[in-house]
């Protein structure tokens, strides 16, 4: 283990937040964890288990559960925002009420604001005043939660627009099974962190249709295209598309049986309805309102994004994955990489 140990609050105590609370507190770290669900905490300071969110885990005793987040904050300097991005702005208004002194905050919410548009990291600098923000960190990459929580070997990303900050953060999280790199790209990291559930529906809906592994190494391949073509266009470097928030988590959640993603697409792929997928996971399936963010990024740059586009139609106007399927095998023939379509003045890349 290396660095300090430190005092962190947790902030969500679902499956994300309480997998990499066992993460610090293997670190031994003083690790909060505070949850809004008061028979949560209980059971979580009582038998240190979080049944709904990882069944059959035993927690290490050094994690603490608070019911009220202004405990939970107090002394603290570094907390980890641990729930789904459409609660984020609600948290962030809970902590204002209280909080005096500056925080370091780590997001690991993969998503994009919908209307808005913002990143996550965005998101929290509008959300917080300056006096009560020191840093900013996202952590990311390919890491199920059901895995990390046995200790598994995991390797994610952090990244902020103050490196120092970035590898402060590496060092509370590095251990033996939790490998942390540093990017400064918070951009690509976000982008690729948020737009890689689009694709992992994608993936979930061809498997649901009995479409078999080339369909699947398609949609990943050309999903991971027009992931790149709107990032690099948003400011992203090209090269974090090839990393572990990019690639990495894109191969973790297309091909997982964890990913909520995926087997929410799986379900819509059978045959049911988007309602019906939701209302039977019981855990947040980020790419859904995702999708609806990246259909209008893609309008704003002016970059076509056809995956984005079926699934945006299957999400949201009642198309049928099949027919969606069908008409992205029969769009206009192309080149496969944009600087060959560039220098041929092609329009049609996509
Ligand atoms: N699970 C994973 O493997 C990974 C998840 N992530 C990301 O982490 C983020 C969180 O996901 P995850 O932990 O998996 O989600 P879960 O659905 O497992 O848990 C979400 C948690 O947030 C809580 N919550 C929801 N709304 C609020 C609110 N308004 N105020 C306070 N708490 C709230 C939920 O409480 P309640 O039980 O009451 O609903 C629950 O405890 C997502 O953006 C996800 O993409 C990133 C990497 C890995
Ligand atoms: O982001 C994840 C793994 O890296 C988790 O993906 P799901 O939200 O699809 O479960």
């Amino acid at each position: 283990m290396e660095g300090r140990i430190e005092k962190i609050t947790v902030v969500g105590a679902g499956s994300w937040g309480t997998a990499l609370a066992m993460v610090l507190a293997d670190n031994g770290h003083e690790v909060r964890l505070w949850g809004h669900n008061p028979k949560q905490i209980d059971d979580i300071n009582e038998y240190h288990t979080n049944e709904k969110y990882l069944p059959g885990i035993s927690l290490p005793k050094g994690i603490i559960g608070f019911k009220s987040l202004e405990d939970a904050l107090t002394n603290i300097e570094t907390i980890v925002i641990a729930v789904p991005t459409k609660a984020i702005r609600e948290v962030l208004g809970k902590i204002k009420e209280f909080q005096k002194e500056p925080l370091t905050i780590v997001h690991v919410s993969k998503g994009i604001e919908p209307d808005t548009l913002l990143r996550i990291s965005e998101m929290i600098e509008e959300e917080m005043p300056d006096n009560l923000l020191r840093n900013v960190v996202v952590l990311s990459g390919p890491s199920h939660a059901e895995e990390v929580s046995r200790r598994n070997i995991t390797t994610v990303t952090v990244s902020s627009k103050n490196i120092e900050a970035a590898e402060r953060i590496q060092d509370l999280f590095i251990n033996s099974y939790f490998r942390v790199y540093t990017n400064n790209d918070v951009i690509g990291v976000e982008i690729g962190g948020a737009l890689k559930n689009i694709i992992a529906l994608a993936a979930g809906i061809t498997d649901g249709l009995g479409y078999g592994d080339n369909a699947k190494a398609a949609l990943m391949t050309r999903g991971l295209a027009e992931i790149a073509r709107l990032g690099t266009k948003m400011g992203a470097s090209p090269l974090t598309f090839s990393g572990l928030t990019g690639i990495g988590d894109l191969i973790v959640t297309c091909t997982s049986v964890h990913s909520r993603n995926w087997r929410a697409g799986n379900m819509l792929g059978k045959g049911y309805r988007l309602q019906e997928v939701l209302d039977s996971m019981g855990m947040v399936v980020e790419g859904v309102r995702t999708t609806k963010a990246a259909h209008q990024l893609a309008e704003r740059y002016q970059v076509k994004m056809p995956i984005t586009q079926a699934l945006y139609n299957v999400l949201f106007k009642d198309a049928n994955p099949k027919d969606e399927v069908d008409s992205l095998m029969s769009r206009v023939k192309t080149h496969e990489m944009e600087d060959l379509a560039n220098v041929l003045s092609t329009d049609s890349i996509e």
